[in-house]
């Protein structure tokens, strides 16, 4: 007889990866030889002192970028010269690029029109909103998952800005992404507001991969299963967060920064 190993006692499966990814901007090298593997289920980081390259790789695994060297698969596809809206179809997706909020539709409506889009339903705009009751039940589903449901029926323009980011976050999930990127999701945010979707975060990476660019050590502290650092566009370390921030080079290359 067989038993089903638990997920958390798997050995963890990697979606995405880079190897000897680089970028040049002229003679400039902003990313070096970067090698990357991101895993499901698991919250990874990338942080480093400002300039260090940690926007420049999330554009390029994004594919918002093409590499200057190196090459990036995703679920085992070579994705290296792919474009964006291709690499976000295969469920590789960035939380801005699917999740524009429209201010003047409630939270409902805003995840509905979200959800029709993997349908090819985009263009139809002008269909009324009520043709979309069918979505309703995933609509609340994923409502739910982010913790809105008190706020299912306000408008998006009436909601604080951690909960219109955390509206972004549920209308980027309806596209059921293997791999979600954020781009400092804490940006900007009051404490309750980190906390808040710190645990969404958590929450949506049960069933898929995170990466996140995220300058609020604390959280990646809290919420990072694991951490790259990069320095110079080079990793200078890698591991969990205990790892790295007691690693005396990581310490260094923050010394004197905001974030130490
Ligand atoms: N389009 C570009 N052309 C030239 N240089 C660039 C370009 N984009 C980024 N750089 C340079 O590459 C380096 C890395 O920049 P990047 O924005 O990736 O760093 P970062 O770690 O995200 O920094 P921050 O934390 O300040 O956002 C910097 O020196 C930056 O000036």
């Amino acid at each position: 007889m067989t038993f089903a190993v638990p997920e958390s006692r798997k050995e963890p499966r990697t979606v995405l990866s880079a190897r000897g990814l680089s970028m040049s901007f002229g003679a400039f090298s902003a990313v070096r030889n970067v090698d990357l593997d991101v895993h499901h289920a698991r919250v990874h980081a990338l942080i480093g002192p400002n300039g260090a390259g940690k926007t420049t790789v999330f554009n390029l695994l994004t594919k918002f970028l093409t590499p200057t060297g190196g090459t990036i698969t995703f679920m085992g596809t070579d994705i290296t010269r792919l474009p964006p809206d291709r690499v976000a179809r295969m469920g590789l997706v960035r939380s801005f690029q699917i999740s524009a909020v429209f201010p003047h539709l409630t939270v409902l409506d805003n995840v509905r029109v979200a959800l029709q889009r993997p349908n090819g339903l985009a263009t139809q705009f002008w269909r009324p909103l009520s043709a979309l009751d069918s979505l309703n039940e995933r609509a609340d589903r994923l409502i739910a998952a982010v913790g809105l449901s008190e706020a299912r029926n306000a408008m998006a323009a009436d909601l604080s800005y951690g909960r219109k980011r955390v509206l972004e976050i549920a209308t980027t999930l309806a596209l059921d992404p293997k791999v979600l990127l954020l781009d400092e999701p804490m940006a900007g945010m009051g404490g309750e507001d980190v906390a808040v979707v710190a645990g969404i975060i958590r929450n949506v990476a049960r069933d898929r991969a995170v990466l996140m660019v995220e300058h609020n050590l604390k959280v990646v502290a809290d919420i990072c299963d694991h951490v790259t650092v990069l320095q110079r566009g080079e990793i200078l370390a890698e591991g969990d967060y205990r790892t790295v921030s007691e690693d005396p080079r990581v310490r260094a290359a923050y010394m004197g920064t905001e974030e130490a």
